[in-house]
């Protein structure tokens, strides 16, 4: 088998499943750093631990990885300040044809991210061309939001003129998740160059090839070198050292609560450090007894199984816990169960789940759901996974679940994958106490046909998406973010503004 250091343009070429499967079986695949521009033969060097990346629905090795090294680090975000002074001082026209140049570049090659994502991540392939779009978009927006921004004047008491004058934060680390890959970690770049700035971006260790092939992307769309560096490598050494240089002006970090914790604890020292930090959930579905009706029975169960299963759960917005009005939960029980079954199944319509680790995580959730007496009106305890690595693939049913406490850790905790529980609840109060009873206020759906209640208790939920008959329907411009445990900051549209640039209020006095 040849080994290859590899450019993306080495698997540009293989851009269906079948040719990037044959590519894999003949090739051992060794992601290198972006770095000024450039992919770095550092990244090969003695010193730098390599990192495995598994392909999930067979357990194979898919590529290598640098682990890259503080001293790495440094020189990439040193490539990122040198690009600065010139990058932040385009014109918006210019930072816009670029954007759109990038944006064009993905949508021509999308076939391509599709198969590599799915590969990389286990999702669908019909998935991970949702999220390609999406990645695409996140440039078009952007491209055209700053061409459009406007800062108002104000007369304050006719004694002064005042306005704002923003200008580009500086350099940022951008630093993003497994379970969304492309779709998260341009969701970061595209307002991070489009707003000035430059940038750092580290992918999971997990899912590190669709930032590979993303680098590519920058090289031939023209963007200037240092704009935008990529590095791979892991959170403890690789993104702590990106994080906590006193050379980085800000951090957009989307990931698990206890990483985002360490990341302000790392960072608490430098208080201009600009924060976004997007982190975990785990989310309540309400299902009122009128969303049962027989012209909207068939959306409720429609849109409270997709929140839960989509993309095998791994979306931090799944809605986990579902808690149904009881005059229509065992209707809902029967009703639900029979959709899940039909509709989404392993292999089909549900993907792997991203690793071997994750695989043992849920696993072990769903020991403690058994031990508890639980019942699984759908799925079990998967098979445990402990020797070797060649195993077939890291595969789970969905499973649906009813009798779990609300002390348990299945119904605290943040699973992460293709587990939801059921539980039943009397009237709103008590429906809204349930859905608010989290550490955690990322999102939250509302399934019911009142309009008074949409309001009523959606102004009363902690969460900072709420889905009204609906799930997942995002508009760029709109908060995008989490309440209490959920996150810190908001991103989208003029909030992603606030995240990548520094305001200063200048005061004219008509005297
Ligand atoms: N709120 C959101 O928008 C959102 C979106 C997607 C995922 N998530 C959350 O992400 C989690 C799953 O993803 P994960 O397991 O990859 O999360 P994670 O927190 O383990 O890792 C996320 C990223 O942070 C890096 N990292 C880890 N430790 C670090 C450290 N000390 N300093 C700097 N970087 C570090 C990792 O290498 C990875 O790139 C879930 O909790 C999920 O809810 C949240
Ligand atoms: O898994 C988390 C999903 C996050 C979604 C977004 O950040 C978004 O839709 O912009």
């Amino acid at each position: 088998m040849a080994s290859t250091i590899i450019t993306p343009d080495t698997i540009w070429p293989y851009n269906t499943l079948l040719e990037a499967d044959e590519f894999i079986n003949d090739n051992v695949i060794s992601l290198s750093n972006f770095i000024g521009g450039q992919f770095t033969n550092d990244s090969f060097s003695n010193s730098v631990k390599q990192l495995d990346s598994f392909e999930p629905a067979t357990g194979r090795l898919l590529y290598t990885l640098p682990c890259t090294s503080p001293a790495q680090v440094d020189a990439a975000i040193g490539f990122a300040r040198a690009a600065f002074p010139s990058w932040s001082k385009t014109s918006r026209a210019e930072r816009s044809a670029i954007l759109q140049k990038i944006s064009q570049l993905i949508r021509e090659n999308r076939e391509l991210f599709a198969v590599w994502e799915s590969m990389d991540q286990g999702k669908t392939l019909k998935r991970a061309r949702i999220e390609v779009d999406r990645a695409i978009s996140n440039f078009s927006y952007f491209s055209t939001f700053i061409l459009h921004e406007q800062t108002a004047a104000r007369m304050v008491d006719g004694v002064a003129l005042t306005y704002e004058h923003r200008s580009p934060a500086g350099v940022f680390a951008l630093i993003s998740p497994w379970n969304m890959p492309l779709y998260l970690l341009t969701w970061k770049i595209a307002p991070c160059i489009a707003f000035g700035c430059t940038a750092v971006a580290k992918p999971s260790e997990v899912t590190s090839m669709s930032a590979f092939l993303l680098a590519g992307i920058f090289q031939k769309a023209g963007l200037p070198k240092g704009v935008v560096n990529v590095i791979f490598g892991d959170g403890a050494i690789t993104g702590h050292s990106l994080v906590s240089s006193p050379l980085i002006d800000g951090v957009s970090f989307t990931g698990g609560t206890e990483t985002g914790i360490a990341i302000r604890r790392a960072t608490a020292h430098q208080i201009s450090k600009h924060l976004s930090l997007e982190l975990g959930g785990k989310n309540p579905t309400l299902v009122f007894a009128d969303s049962m009706s027989p012209s909207t029975r068939e959306r409720t169960i429609r849109i409270a199984a997709t929140a839960a299963f989509e993309n095998q759960g791994e979306i931090c917005l799944c809605g986990s816990r579902i808690y149904v009005q009881r005059s229509v939960y065992d209707e809902f029980m029967s009703e639900y169960t029979k959709y899940v079954a039909e509709n989404y199944v392993v292999g089909d319509t549900v993907g792997a789940v991203a690793s071997l680790q994750h695989y043992n995580k849920i696993r072990r959730y769903l020991l403690i759901a058994e031990a508890e007496k639980a019942t699984f009106h759908l799925g079990q305890v998967p098979p445990s996974l402990l020797e070797g690595r060649d195993y077939g693939g890291y595969w789970i049913q969905p499973t649906v679940l009813t009798g779990v406490h609300k002390t348990s850790s299945v119904q605290i905790d943040e699973i992460f994958g293709p587990v939801v529980t059921i539980t039943p609840f009397e009237d709103e109060d008590e429906a809204i106490r349930l859905a608010n009873d989290s550490q955690y206020g990322l999102a939250a759906v509302l399934l019911t046909t009142d309009g008074a209640r949409m309001r009523r208790v959606g102004e009363q939920l902690q969460a900072g998406l709420v889905w009204i008959n609906c799930w997942l329907v995002r508009e760029l411009g709109t908060p995008f973010g989490g309440m209490k445990n959920s996150g810190t900051g908001r991103e989208g549209g003029e909030h992603s503004r606030d995240v990548f640039t520094v305001v200063r209020t200048l005061h004219l006095p008509s005297f």
